[in-house]
């Protein structure tokens, strides 16, 4: 069911209008001009299952007395415009929307049945961690599942979602926290929004950063697809980013659609804080600093997926997230320069840092009104006991984690986000020119790099055949001649697999995408690793051969040296081979 603005009112029904609206998306957020107020208060419904009926849930149905929610809504909504800054106006949808395409309808033969069977005595069983379906992350479609009613993989069709609630965060706009345990693995929330093209998201992002709005919430669907959450969403757009995040984004094949769903990768203890790595999916406009406040924070918001708009700043005196300078610019892992970074993270900007930790203190402005707690204390990176789950502070999650990370920097940033990244990048992608060619260094990249270090050079390439005709040993010359083998098959395999999925990068280096789809990555980077293990053991051939193996005599020797056996130094062998090269 979709909540949409109702046309008496303009009330968007669980959803939130501000005053001003034409200065809504210039009107910036910092953290002065965002805060409501003390003593301000204002009314939003728990983000759990409360728009539907079928799960019942503690929370408030607010659909079952729809009419009535109405009415008191409409009458909420003047005080709401009045009392709520800061928030731009969004309607409140739980279910995906299609812009540029209709919503697909599953084929019959495309259903996938799963052989789960219900039973009563351990009802866990029905379509549960074990079945097919839910092994290969696709719902089970209702009235066709075996489990029937009792079928448990229909979590997005059913939006069983965990109870979550809003709260304003110091510096980082609005946030979602954890209103129960929620135990890890758990789905939380759907990720709805408006599905558009990849070029209209271009598009959009592009035009809601001219307009001067600094939140972005479109992030990938697909190879073509994203899903913008900026106008029509659900409360998964709120969740805001960590690099140390307690969620994550998974995408679930529904009816026939990929759908993205926010999972618990821990347990969440209730009053936490969810946050999810934006660096795979988001597409935000400007580069805006991260505040997470972990200590391996990556230093930007998306700084792997870079965005649609590369190199483009909002700066903003009063916003500590839109002031940049001293902070070096990067793109890719090796080049991140993290201790010095972090340094100058814990030097400077954050106005409420304790030895670089940022407390985002008493928040009093705590969107509740609908449960009727207190407000809420929200600090960041100051660890608060957690006993009473009841309490009403938001917990991090900080202490304990803290211990979890590894201090070695090459451990700092998320190993399957740098291979991505990376895709364009390693030696053997290189050779394919994706991107500027060998040598060149584009204007951007100067800029992003300003020591202007060249990522690719010319390699010079031996001749192997060449090289083993020098040896003696014909151990040597076959073992070379066999390694040569192996590169050239790895070399195919790569070209083959290149052209299978140029479409794919082409698409996204058309878009100026840094990302492809997870599986083309993996895919590429096995085929990549392949090729460099078999160039490694050929080079590493040549190399044992030059310094052990006799060399082969060439024209008929004078007798006298006849049983002379020609051991090449490395160095007469390296000008050799320099010769043959
Ligand atoms: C999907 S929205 C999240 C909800 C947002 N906080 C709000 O108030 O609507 C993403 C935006 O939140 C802000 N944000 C999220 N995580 C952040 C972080 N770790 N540090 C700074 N800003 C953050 C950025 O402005 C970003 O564009």
């Amino acid at each position: 069911m979709k909540n949409r603005t109702p046309s008496a009112g303009g009330f968007p029904c669980l959803g939130l209008r501000r005053a001003n609206p034409p200065k809504r998306v210039r009107e910036g957020r910092g953290r002065d001009r965002r805060s409501s107020g003390a003593g301000s208060s204002w009314f939003l419904p728990s983000a759990s299952s409360s728009m539907r009926e079928e799960i019942p849930q503690s929370s408030v149905p607010l659909d079952s007395f729809f009419p009535l929610v109405r009415g008191f809504a409409y009458v909420l909504s003047s005080i709401m415009d009045q009392q709520i800054e800061g928030m731009v106006e969004y309607i409140h949808i739980d279910q995906n929307e299609f812009v540029h395409r209709k919503h697909r309808k599953q084929k019959e033969e495309d259903i996938a049945i799963c052989d789960c069977s219900y039973n009563a005595s351990d009802p866990e069983s029905a379509c549960g961690e074990r079945c097919l379906n839910v092994l290969t992350s696709t719902e089970c479609t209702s009235g066709c599942c075996p489990c029937g009613e009792y079928c448990r993989n229909q979590r997005f069709q059913r939006n069983q979602y965990a109870r979550t609630k809003l709260f304003r965060t110091e510096g980082r706009g609005w946030g979602l926290l954890a209103d129960e345990n929620i135990k890890r693995g758990q789905f939380i929330i759907e990720y709805c929004g408006e599905v558009i093209s990849w070029k209209e998201a271009k598009r959009r992002s592009q035009a809601y950063e001219n307009q001067g709005m600094k939140d972005a919430f479109i992030i990938s669907l697909n190879a073509s697809e994203s899903i913008d959450a900026t106008r029509k969403g659900s409360l998964g757009r709120f969740i805001n980013h960590s690099c140390q995040p307690n969620c994550e984004t998974r995408k679930w094949n529904v009816l026939g659609e990929i759908r993205v769903g926010i999972f618990a990768k821990q347990d969440i203890l209730i009053g936490t804080e969810l946050s999810y790595d934006y660096n795979f999916e988001w597409y935000g406009g400007a580069k805006v600093r991260c505040l997470c406040g972990a200590v391996t924070c990556s230093g930007f918001l998306g700084a792997k997926s870079r965005g649609f708009q590369e190199d483009t700043y909002l700066w903003e005196d009063d916003d500590d997230r839109y002031s940049v300078e001293n902070i070096p610019l990067y793109d890719s892992a090796e080049d991140e320069p993290t201790s010095k970074l972090r340094e100058a993270l814990d030097s400077t900007h954050f106005g409420h840092s304790t030895h670089g930790r940022v407390d985002f203190s008493i928040n009093p402005n705590f969107a509740d009104g609908w449960r009727g707690t207190n407000s809420i204390t929200v600090r960041q990176q100051i660890p608060i006991p957690i006993q009473d789950p009841t309490s009403n502070s938001v917990k991090t999650e900080t202490t304990e984690e803290k211990n979890l990370i590894p201090q070695n920097p090459q451990n700092v940033f998320p190993q399957r986000n740098a291979m991505i990244s990376r895709i364009k990048s390693n030696s053997a992608c290189r050779n394919y020119q994706i991107g500027p060619g060998p040598g060149v260094v584009s204007k951007k990249r100067s800029k992003n790099f300003p020591n202007g270090k060249p990522k690719s050079l010319p390699q010079k390439q031996l001749d192997p055949k060449l090289i083993a005709q020098l040896f003696a040993s014909s151990e040597a010359r076959d073992e070379l001649l066999n390694c040569e083998d192996m590169r050239k098959d790895a070399t195919e395999q790569l070209d083959s697999l290149y052209n299978e999925i140029r479409p794919a990068i082409e698409e996204h280096e058309r878009d100026s995408q840094d990302s492809v789809a997870t599986s083309v990555a993996e895919k590429w980077i096995e085929a990549s690793c392949l090729k460099l293990k078999a160039e490694f053991d050929l080079y590493s051939s040549v190399i044992k051969h030059v310094v052990f193996t006799p060399r082969k005599v060439e024209a008929e020797p004078p007798e006298e040296s006849k049983s002379d056996v020609k051991y090449l130094t490395s160095e007469s062998t390296a000008s050799e081979f320099q010769k043959q090269a």
